[in-house]
């Protein structure tokens, strides 16, 4: 049995905290596969998924709502989490942040348990359209990586319990 750990991203942060949430779910004892939402074709054989998406103008990363709507009712009867990246401070430390509209569509498409935000990086060394709008919003005082891997590290520790435990109940 595999979990899948799937992420939607554009500077490449994101994809890191996948990869944060993945190595705990290993070192938990699972299975796991660590992909970009827009490679995953078919999500059949998997026994749980976590679903991240970077945030951009206030919504979710396209890769992840594609991904939501491709593979809507198909999670039915099996754990999924999903997670954004975004705040440049660290209010997604401080406050329950809810989740945006297009994460509560997400939530609701992918019978979701539990939606959880983190900080998010920016840098001004980006390349293309993201570097020319990371170095504007840098200069206006917002970069920084606002990431916090302890936390998202102990929230994916409860994440594989529960997939564990989802397991007995099988
Ligand atoms: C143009 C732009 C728009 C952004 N809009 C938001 C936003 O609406 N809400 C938010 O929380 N973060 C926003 N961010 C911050 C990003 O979500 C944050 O940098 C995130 O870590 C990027 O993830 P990635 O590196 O995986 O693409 C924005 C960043 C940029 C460059």
């Amino acid at each position: 049995m595999t979990a899948l750990v799937a992420y939607a991203t554009s500077g490449g942060s994101t994809a890191e905290i996948a990869g944060w949430i993945a190595e705990e779910l290993r070192t938990a004892g699972l299975d796991t596969r660590l992909l970009a939402a827009g490679e995953v074709d078919d999500v059949a054989g998997y026994e749980a998924l976590v679903l991240g998406a970077a945030m951009y103008a206030a919504g979710w990363h396209a890769d992840a709502r594609k991904f939501a709507k491709r593979f809507a009712g198909q999670f039915a009867g099996r754990p999924v989490w999903l997670f954004d990246s975004g705040p440049l401070d660290h209010t997604a430390d401080d406050t329950d942040l809810p989740p945006n509209h297009q994460a509560t569509v997400a939530m609701e498409l992918l019978q979701a348990r539990e939606h959880v935000t983190f900080g998010g990086r920016m840098t001004a060394e980006a390349h293309g359209w993201l570097g020319f709008l990371s170095r504007r919003m840098a200069k206006e005082g917002h970069a920084g990586d606002f990431r916090n891997p302890p936390r998202i590290r102990a929230w994916a520790r409860g994440v594989a319990a529960e997939i564990l435990a989802a397991r007995q109940g099988t």
